[in-house]
């Protein structure tokens, strides 16, 4: 089977003639990297590859594509946890690349607001707010390669979450072309503007399913002038969360990330990335990075670490922790906790399960969770790390050693199912940040069916009535 499906001769032209010979890819071999994801799970099939470099290009494409009866899957750093940028394996579809739209067209200090299009990375983004001496405080794990558009798609949320809330709540204003072509301006950048229905909001968390995102007016934050960051060696989860309350008891508003690391997961880290060694005396069961950062100077913000940490001790709530002296040692305890992802692919082949729980419910969720997954698939190597602060754990089980890789993915489902059992049970979500795409798409009946998952459906039936955006994703096949 080939990459390639085909593109209907009339459509190929009058995209050609929009996108011009070089945005617009046909050949198996140009097209081979936008038809899978990055871990590889993902397979798909496009009859074209449209890399538009303006909302005008993307709205006729769209345009042009719906007309002819063509899906348009959007995709932006091809980051996806869940297949929610691959398409499907017929070769219906095109595969619209919103990485040439790259510009941070403005950022205003009065405002605290910057302007920007939908394929500028979220690394780019956040480095020109630093520059212009504000902070974007949005943070994952693949941030230089993520672009906006798929940020706010997915309605990201990762690192600074416990602080500054989701990409949704960064959101002031928004473009998007719609289904049907039309470009939707949302471009308002106001605190306060109830006027109806917040539409900009329903395209944050559609996962490219309503219409494709092409430009946003995000709220910025002030560049804090100190930050503390600690890696902190801890007994358990409920060990973690004394600490975090210890944190949140004394200063809440200082704390900008507070991460959960288990042993095995930092072990495959440290055995499997390059230059991320332990900086601590002897490895843990459990690790906590957490960071708290300020828009004044000065030493009140060590001393807070001190006081809190220094308690912890005495109270034994933590057996060892490293404080950051330098930036070049906070981003080596960042490494840490970043590279988890990319050490579990070297680990192997993994089943994700980004879910989360209430804060109160994590440790009997890790220790029936683990419990189940051990009985169900003995040598499993249950791997969580996650946003602790926020109750979202990345509950994420690699392979046994020496098993085909294939074979324990063949069991994907059983995995899914025996851990959102659990979570059910917990008043828990099965997918916390990473979306449903296409991996989760079967458990929505069960989890967001009766009247939710209908009146999604109605939405969707009422924006896009075609199926031209992202299909089959969110959506089980009817
Ligand atoms: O690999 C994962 O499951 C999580 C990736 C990302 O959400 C993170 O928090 O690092
Ligand atoms: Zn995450």
């Amino acid at each position: 089977m080939t990459a390639t499906g085909s593109l209907p001769a009339p459509l190929h032209d009058a995209l050609e003639k929009v996108l011009g010979s070089s945005g617009l890819l046909t050949a198996s071999s140009d097209m081979a990297s936008y038809l899978t994801d990055w871990r590889n799970l993902f397979h798909g099939r496009a009859c074209a590859v449209a890399r538009p470099a303006n909302t005008q290009a993307c709205a006729e494409v769209v345009r042009l594509c719906a007309e002819h009866g063509v899906p348009v899957v959007p995709q932006g750093g091809n980051t996806s946890m869940v297949g929610g940028a691959t398409p499907d394996t017929t070769g219906h579809a095109l595969v619209l690349v919103t990485s040439r739209m790259n510009r941070v067209r403005e950022i205003d200090p009065i405002d605290n607001t910057m302007v920007v299009e939908a394929g500028v990375t979220l690394k780019a983004a956040q480095d020109a707010a630093t520059n212009a001496g504000l902070m974007l405080p949005l943070s994952i794990s693949s941030e230089g390669s993520a672009e906006i558009g798929g940020v706010l798609a997915t309605n990201a949320g990762g690192n600074n979450t416990v602080r500054y809330g989701n990409a949704r709540e960064l959101v002031l204003g928004l473009e998007a072309v719609l289904p049907d072509g039309q470009v939707l301006d949302l471009m308002r950048r106001l605190r306060k503007d109830n006027t109806g229905y917040a539409l900009r909001q329903l395209f944050v968390g559609s996962e490219g399913t309503l219409g494709l995102i092409t430009t946003a007016i995000l709220q910025l934050q002030p560049k804090p002038k100190s930050i503390e960051a600690a890696l902190c060696a801890v007994a358990d989860a409920k060990t973690a969360l004394a600490l975090f309350a210890a944190f949140r008891n004394t200063e809440p508003s200082a704390i900008q990330a507070f991460e959960f690391m288990s042993g095995l997961s930092m072990n495959l880290v440290n055995m499997l990335i390059p230059d991320a060694a332990l900086p601590l005396s002897e490895p843990a069961p459990a690790y906590v990075l957490v960071e708290l950062a300020s828009p004044r100077g000065g030493d009140a913000l060590r001393e807070l670490m001190e006081e809190v940490l220094g308690k912890a001790f005495e109270d034994g709530l933590v057996s060892d922790a490293v404080l950051a002296e330098s930036e070049t040692q906070r981003l080596a305890l960042w490494k840490l906790r970043e590279e988890h992802a990319e050490a579990q692919k070297r680990a192997g082949a993994s089943v994700k399960n980004d879910v989360s729980v209430p804060l109160s419910a994590i440790p009997t969720f890790l220790d029936r969770a683990t419990a189940a997954c051990e009985k169900l698939i003995p040598g499993i190597r249950v791997a969580p790390f996650g946003h602790i602060g926020d109750g979202n754990i990345h509950f994420n089980l690699v392979q046994p050693e020496g098993m085909d890789g294939n074979a324990f993915l063949a069991r994907d489902h059983e995995m899914m199912d025996t851990v959102a059992n659990i979570v059910r049970e917990l008043g828990g979500s099965f997918s916390a940040e990473h979306g449903v795409g296409q991996l989760k798409t079967y458990m929505m009946p069960s989890w967001r069916g009766g009247a939710e998952l209908d009146m999604m459906h109605r939405i969707k039936n009422a924006v896009d009535p075609k199926d031209i955006m992202n299909p089959g994703k969110i959506f089980p096949a009817s």
